[in-house]
């Protein structure tokens, strides 16, 4: 049972499917007329890639890049690692980078840098979680679904230890489980 380690949820089934199908209306204006490539940041963004897709009215392609920084831990190490690339070449397309959440900013800083330089046309970031108190590296992410608190959050996606990712909501995940 994974519910009796939850503290509190943050942001339901329902909350999270309302907020996802706004940004990609906002998406399908901003980008009318266009086609786009979406990216996701593996393995986090994949439940939040795959509604966002689905709520698209455009024409879009779909690539996935792997990368880890923060292994059993709560916090990152600061040491992003490429774990699986693109297998798309990026150049000349619309491209928008999903993640799940943006936290202290290593993850999207190092990517923006890294796609940046395979000169796409354009290139935005899209994140479901914003916890701006704990950024270390300055990023500007165009569409952004929620700001949190400064609490290390499961579910959607989102993992401590590779567990909860199949959490259906966001919640808080309690300190004891990894001796907060
Ligand atoms: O802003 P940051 O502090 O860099 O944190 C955000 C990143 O950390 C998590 O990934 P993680 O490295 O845990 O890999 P995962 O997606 O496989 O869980 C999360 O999915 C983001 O990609
Ligand atoms: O709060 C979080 N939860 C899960 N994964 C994360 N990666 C960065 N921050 C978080
Ligand atoms: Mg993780």
């Amino acid at each position: 049972m994974l519910e009796k380690d939850i503290q509190e949820v943050l942001f339901s089934e329902e909350q999270l499917k309302t907020r996802v199908n706004e940004i990609a209306q906002e998406i399908d204006r901003d980008y009318a007329g266009k086609e786009i490539m979406l990216i996701s940041v593996l393995r986090g963004s994949f439940i939040f890639m795959a509604d966002l897709c689905r709520a698209i009215d455009l024409d879009c392609t779909l690539d996935f890049m792997s990368v880890s920084s923060y292994g059993k831990g709560t916090s990152s190490s600061g040491q992003v690692q490429i774990t699986k690339d693109l297998s798309e070449d990026i150049s000349g397309r619309h491209i928008i980078v999903v993640e799940d959440i943006l936290d202290s900013g290593n993850t999207l800083s190092y990517l923006l840098k890294i796609l940046e330089h395979r000169h796409p046309a354009s290139i935005r970031l899209c994140t479901l979680l914003d916890k701006p108190d704990r950024r270390v590296k300055p990023v500007e992410v165009h569409y952004s679904g929620f700001t949190i608190p400064d609490a290390f959050v499961v579910g959607y996606g989102l993992d401590y230890a590779e567990k909860y990712r199949n959490l259906p909501y966001i919640g808080i995940l309690k300190p004891e489980v990894y001796g907060g």
